[in-house]
């Protein structure tokens, strides 16, 4: 109780002064947030950060100019571009209050104008440099989220699904006007019945041949489209997911081919009006991203050209025949989903953007905040309390950790594009969908910490945490949500366990895994485990031999679950039966490669003192995620109790 009042007497009467109004109070944190903000001046004018290191014992001066330089890569100056150019123009910066609808308009001038008058061109990166594109869309979303997705749903969605899933003459016909936004346009994958569910979608595309055209139907009220970006009030056209049905001679009349694309224009390009048996629908007010008009899709009897197919997996003739190069409806459909990837790098890449600002903010603010302090001393800033460390720091070391494993994301995919090598291309479906469920599920969470972590001006919507949470709050669901991509990350390490343990080659990503294998079947070393010293502790070696060990034991021990119950639950009741086994061992998985891939970032640094800060937070990263896991370490003695103390 005497703590409490202390408490109470020293934040009223020592650090407010409460004679200053609020708006004085407001004044101080927006010119605080506007330094806060990416898109302005950084506050430091000091281009030189000491360090300490963990024990105090030494200090490393960092070039923040050699660092930045090092993370930001060769597409700095694309981002640049974006930044001036918003700064440049208070008319197209999103203000704090404004109407679902105001922010529907502004978000397609700031989309226009960055395409239209600042000359930056996202969909041709999408074909020449996919990293620079994903540069963009790092940037925009800093200015506003709802950008960021708008531009997302044009570009990787919309535009995506006509390079990816179509062929020539769709690039021929439509590159032009996506590019430039005549063309504005949506992807409408999700029903109101089915959204993770893909291949349940119930949306039918019957040929005609009588008039070589497709027939679009919503057959029921579950199969309309819903959640649809775009389609509320700016798109023209529509890539419909639908059921391919094609003629037949036999009792059925109709055979399905499975889930195909086809491009349907939604208005009229000149006036705008909704087209002849296309109803739209406004999803209305939501959570956040309130920029992105998303709607509902019904069509009644909706014709469309053959052409307009994406056929680049599946064809219809001019007389009904139909042609793949792929043998199977499951080969075609994971073929066409296996082209989407782009839309999950980009989402994975940006989370990460809204981690850098979150914690920016926080670290920054608890830096200048003061709170309490020593009998007749100054107070002490509040990122000098232990508990505020721990809430910061790790999350920090994670932020830099994420951006060196969606970097390699990004790069593996633009080499992808290019290769088309069939290995690559399972290796970053795979990893592309752990890191977006695993970096957007962490950075949710995040969002509340950094609010908490900067007290009740975290709350002020200037600051803000509370758009950033609102907005990226969606992330861990649409492009797949976590739960689902989780488990394809877990499907692949299993096949991978089966196929390939007996003498095969691993891909790039898991080559550890026959390695740490053998580590963990061979029993913890007893002696290394109790280990202690600072030099072992911070051994890349040790670290990443104990994120691996973890994986192959989890990988080990559910493929012997799964053995075990799908004898008598069948494969799907022993797969939900091993579920959060599974979802732990893709989690783990996924930390191992970031791990890896943080590691490798910090030996590559060509600047000594950035290279030594780099190893501080990696560190950090490492220890901090092995003592989340102490129990499964300590359970089976791979860390002894004196270690994990140290730890
Ligand atoms: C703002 C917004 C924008 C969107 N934009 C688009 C767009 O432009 N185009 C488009 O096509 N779609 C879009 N979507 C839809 C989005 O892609 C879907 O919401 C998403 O795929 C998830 O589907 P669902 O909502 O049906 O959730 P469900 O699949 O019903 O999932 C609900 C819950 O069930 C759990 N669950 C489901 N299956 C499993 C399983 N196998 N194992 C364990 N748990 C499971 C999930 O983890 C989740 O917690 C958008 C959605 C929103 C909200």
């Amino acid at each position: 109780m005497e703590s409490h009042e202390t408490k109470y007497s020293n934040s009223v009467e020592e650090d407010y002064d409460i004679n200053q109004d609020q708006a004085a109070v407001t004044r101080r944190i927006q010119r605080l947030s506007l330094h806060l903000n990416p898109i302005s001046e950084p506050p430091v004018s000091s281009d030189r950060l000491q360090l300490l290191t963990c024990a105090g014992r030494a200090k490393i001066n960092v070039s923040d100019e050699q660092l930045a330089k090092y993370l930001r890569g060769k597409h700095r100056d694309i981002q640049e571009r974006v930044y001036e150019y918003f700064n440049a123009k208070p008319d197209l910066q999103t203000p704090l209050e404004i109407s679902k609808d105001e922010h529907r308009e502004l978000c397609m001038r700031q989309l226009v104008g960055l395409v239209r008058e600042a000359g930056i061109r996202p969909f041709k990166y999408v074909v020449e440099d996919p990293v620079k594109y994903f540069a963009v869309v790092e940037a925009v979303g800093s200015v506003d989220m709802s950008l960021g997705i708008k531009l997302g749903v044009q570009y990787s969605l919309w535009g995506g699904s006509v390079l990816n899933l179509g062929t020539k003459k769709h690039k021929d016909k439509y590159f032009e006007g996506i590019d430039n936004m005549d063309y504005p346009g949506c992807f409408a994958m999700t029903e109101l019945h089915h959204g993770s569910n893909v291949q349940g979608l119930q949306t039918i595309a019957t040929f005609d041949p009588l008039r070589d055209e497709f027939i679009i139907d919503t057959p029921n009220d579950g199969a309309i489209k819903w959640w649809i970006g775009n389609a509320a009030v700016h798109g023209k056209f529509a890539t419909v997911f639908a059921k391919l049905m094609l003629p037949t001679h036999d009792t059925k009349g109709v055979s399905d081919m499975g889930v195909h694309a086809f491009i349907v224009p939604i208005r009229d390009m000149k006036t705008h009006e909704v087209l002849p048996g296309i109803e739209i629908h406004d999803c209305g007010h939501k959570v956040g991203l309130n920029g992105v008009d998303n709607g509902a899709l019904k069509f009644r009897s909706v014709r469309i050209p053959r052409d307009n197919l994406l056929n680049r997996f599946g064809d219809v003739s001019r007389d009904g025949k139909y042609t793949s190069s792929l043998p199977s409806i499951n080969k075609r459909f994971a073929a066409t989903l296996g082209e989407l990837v782009g839309g999950r790098v980009g989402l994975a890449y940006s989370s990460v953007g809204v981690l850098k600002i979150a914690v920016t903010i926080a670290v920054r603010y608890s830096l200048l905040r003061q709170q309490f302090g020593p009998p007749k001393q100054p107070e002490i800033s509040i990122l000098d309390y232990q508990s505020q460390q721990h809430k910061l720091m790790p999350m920090l070391a994670s932020t830099y950790a994420f951006h060196f494993a969606t970097s390699y994301l990004v790069e593996k995919y633009a080499e992808m594009k290019k290769s088309r090598d069939e290995e690559l291309v399972s290796d970053v479906h795979t990893l592309s969908a752990g890191l977006k469920a695993y970096v957007t599920s962490y950075t949710a969470k995040s969002l509340s910490t950094c609010r908490e972590a900067c007290g009740g001006h975290g709350y002020a919507a200037v600051n803000r945490f509370g758009s950033l949470r609102n907005d990226h709050d969606i992330f861990q669901t649409f492009e797949g949500d976590n739960t689902v991509l989780l488990q394809q990350v877990a499907v692949y390490l299993l096949k991978q366990y089966k196929e390939k343990f007996q003498g095969g080659t691993l891909t790039v990503t898991w080559n550890y895994l026959r390695e740490s294998m053998n580590t963990y079947l061979s029993q913890p070393n007893p002696v290394t485990s109790r280990w202690e010293g600072e030099d072992h502790l911070r051994n890349p070696n040790f670290q990443l031999d104990a994120f691996r060990y973890r994986t192959s034991r989890l990988l080990q021990s559910v493929a012997f679950r799964l053995r075990k119950h799908s004898k008598t639950l069948g494969g799907f009741g022993a797969w939900n039966r091993c579920l959060n086994h599974l979802l732990t061992l893709a989690e783990s998985h996924i930390e191992s490669v970031i791990l890896a891939k943080f590691i490798e970032a910090v030996r590559s640094c060509p600047d000594v003192s950035s290279r030594a800060a780099l190893k501080l937070v990696c560190d950090l990263y490492a220890l901090d995620r092995i003592w989340n896991d102490i129990g499964t370490y300590r359970n089976v003695d791979y860390v002894a109790p004196n270690k994990a103390k140290v730890i």
